[in-house]
Order: C-alpha cells, then sequence, then structure tokens
C-alpha cells in the first residue's frame, strides 16, 4: 500500500440513476415512486434550446414540490460552452430549498471547469446563506475529459461521483458509431480457426477502467452512463455486468424498465455476499492462528482476499442501511 491511503468513496448506494427531462413533468412523480438509488432531472441535452428557460422553472418546482423520499436529488446542468449554465447554478441555489443534493456537470474536460462551477456556486450558497452544501456529479464524455480524468476527480471536494457519458465521447473521439452504448458490430477481432469465428470486443473498457482508477484514487464513485436501447435487456445486463466487474457502483437508467435491471447486476447476490464473508471469516481464523494465507474450497485466500471480500460485504451493508 502507498503511503497515501486511498479513500473511501461517500457512503451511499448509488445502483441506478433514472433520468427524465426537466421538460416532462408528468414522470416526476414517477421517477420518485421509483426504485431508483439517485434521480437526475435534465436540463441538458434532452431539453431543446428553445425550453431551456422554461425547463430550468419546471425543474426547481420538482425539487421544491415533490416528495422525493430518501433518495438523491440531482439536476444535470447545462456545458459549460452554453449561455444556460449560470443561470441553472444560480436559480437551482437561489430558488429551491435543502432538498437538492448534487448537480450534475456534463462535458467536464480539465479541472478548471470545476474550479469555475465551484466558485460560482460557493459564491451562490453564500450570498443565499445555505448551510447545506451541494455536491457535484461529473460527466466523463468528452475526449478532454477521458484524457484529464485524473486532474477532473481531484478538483473538488464536492464532487460525489463520475459518470461515463457513451455518446458524447463516441461523437468526441470521432468513433463511426451511432446508438447510445453497447455492443458495436464493427469493432471485434477475427479467430485464427477456419472458420474465422468473430470474437466481440468491448469499445467503452479503456475510457471506463480509467474512469474507475482516477475515481477509486479519490473517493469518488464511479457510475456507467446510459444505454439507450430500452428494449434490449440483456444488452443492458451485459454492459452493465462489464462495468460492475470493473469496479462501477451503478448504472444510469433512461426508461424506467432499466431501474430494476441496474439494481439486479449492482446488489451483490446473497450467494457473493455469504461467500465473501466465508472468507473473511476465514482468514480470521487464519491470522489468529498466525498464518496470512489459507485455503478455502481449494483456493489460496490472503489478506488482499480479505480486501475484495470487504468490498462486497461493505457495498451489501451500505444498501440494506438505505432500506434494500
Ligand atoms: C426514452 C423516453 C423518451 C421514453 O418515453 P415514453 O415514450 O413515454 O416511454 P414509455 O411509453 O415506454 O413509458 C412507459 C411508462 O413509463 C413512464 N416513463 C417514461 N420515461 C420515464 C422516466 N424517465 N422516468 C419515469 N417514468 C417514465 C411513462 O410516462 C409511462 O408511464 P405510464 O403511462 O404511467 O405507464 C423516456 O423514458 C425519457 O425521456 N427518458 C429519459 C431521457 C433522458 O433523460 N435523456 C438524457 C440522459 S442520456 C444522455 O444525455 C446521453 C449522455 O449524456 C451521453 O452523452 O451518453
Ligand atoms: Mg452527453
Amino acid at each position: 500500500m502507498s503511503f497515501t491511503v486511498q479513500p473511501a468513496g461517500p457512503a451511499r448506494p448509488n445502483r441506478c440513476q433514472l433520468f427524465g427531462p426537466a421538460t416532462r413533468p408528468t414522470i416526476f412523480e414517477k421517477m420518485a415512486a421509483s426504485a431508483a438509488d439517485v434521480i437526475n432531472i435534465d436540463l441538458e441535452d434532452s431539453v431543446a434550446p428553445a425550453d431551456k428557460a422554461a425547463a430550468r422553472t419546471t425543474a426547481i418546482e420538482a425539487v421544491n414540490d415533490v416528495d422525493w423520499g430518501a433518495k438523491t436529488l440531482s439536476v444535470r446542468i447545462n456545458g459549460l460552452d452554453t449561455g444556460f449554465w449560470h443561470h441553472d447554478v444560480i436559480d437551482l441555489i437561489e430558488k429551491t430549498g435543502d432538498r437538492l443534493d448534487l448537480i450534475m456537470i456534463p462535458k467536464v474536460g480539465n479541472a478548471k471547469d470545476i474550479y469555475a462551477v465551484d466558485a460560482l456556486v460557493s459564491a451562490c450558497e453564500q450570498a443565499a446563506r445555505k448551510s447545506k452544501r451541494i455536491g457535484f456529479e461529473v460527466l466523463i464524455e468528452t475526449a478532454a475529459g477521458a484524457q484529464n480524468v485524473g486532474e477532473i476527480a481531484a478538483a473538488s471536494p464536492r464532487i460525489q461521483s463520475m459518470s461515463f457519458g457513451v455518446a458524447d465521447y463516441a461523437a468526441s473521439m470521432g468513433m463511426n458509431v451511432t446508438g447510445i452504448g453497447g455492443t458495436q458490430d464493427d469493432y471485434h477481432m477475427l479467430a485464427n480457426d477456419e472458420g474465422r469465428t468473430v470474437n466481440m470486443v468491448d469499445p467503452w473498457h479503456y475510457p471506463i477502467a480509467r474512469m474507475v482508477a482516477a475515481c477509486r484514487q479519490h473517493g469518488v464513485l464511479p457510475v456507467d452512463g446510459p444505454f439507450g436501447d430500452f428494449s434490449d435487456d440483456e444488452g443492458f445486463l451485459a454492459q452493465a455486468k462489464r462495468s460492475a466487474t470493473l469496479g462501477c457502483v451503478g448504472k444510469w437508467a433512461i426508461h424506467p424498465k432499466q431501474v430494476a435491471l441496474a439494481n439486479r447486476v449492482f446488489t451483490p447476490t446473497p450467494a457473493k455476499v455469504e461467500h465473501a464473508r466465508r472468507i473473511l471469516a476465514a482468514m480470521r481464523a487464519a491470522e489468529e492462528g498466525g498464518q496470512g494465507a489459507a485455503v478455502l474450497d481449494g483456493k489460496l485466500i490472503d489478506l488482499a482476499s480479505s480486501r475484495q471480500a470487504r468490498v462486497i460485504v461493505t457495498q451489501a451493508e451500505l444498501i440494506e442501511a438505505a432500506g434494500g
């Protein structure tokens, strides 16, 4: 272990973030009644430029008037290259009470972007005499964001989570794809067998793995972003399982039917939790006997196994404490 200790992320479940455009107030109650841990009301790319001001008003009313229960509540503001984002921030802080937990900052390219939003948020909170400090969610979805993800993750103690925005990332990278995430038919390897078997590979692996490392280094929760084809449950599950395996704690839902899928993948199964507890118990026994390694079910376990098992048990305990 480095002398610099890796900080823990915020202790709250973030298995599913359900998105809805601020222009669709009829879905707000349905979002609040969903099983998502985090709600994202969107002022950015699901809102047409002509509707931005009205959407802002609707979002503020939703924050103030809807009963969001124990959910983490977030509003995605517009990008820093627009003439909307500063109005979003000022109005959200001045015109809402203490219910808003986070703002999501899209298309972040470097630490200075976070600095700018932090400065404005801090001034607004001071002017409005707010005691609650708004947290940040950061969206990595450009070439610059992917390149500078480490400095971004370290840019402010307000940052609680970081999401991978697969559609804007593909556009920014000039990728020859449409659709929002998922399998890309042209991204594959051919095996050297006679039938030339097609082996699909994952074009999103690198940016997600890179983002997870930056997040873990700085105590930020890594989250996989949207999967556009909401008729494809299997495709969603496969993507979610890949990102869970890489260390993400959750995934977005852009349709209510994706909430249960995300919760299923990012809630450790009872069998996994039970196995993790057995590892911890076996290692406790080994340590009491003066050993740093042991055998469980015919496999080596050691102190690193305890740390792996602790990840799963902690996640399960967090979810249970939040109501399951
Ligand atoms: C995708 C949708 C436009 C689909 O809406 P709709 O056609 O109404 O779907 P259904 O008819 O299947 O709806 C069934 C029922 O569910 C309710 N509903 C629909 N959407 C939501 C929702 N988001 N939350 C809660 N409830 C919802 C309907 O009202 C129906 O209810 P009922 O009639 O009572 O049965 C729509 O789902 C939608 O707008 N989704 C969110 C879009 C969004 O926010 N996009 C932005 C995030 S993705 C992104 O920005 C890309 C990213 O940045 C990147 O770069 O990768
Ligand atoms: Mg985007």
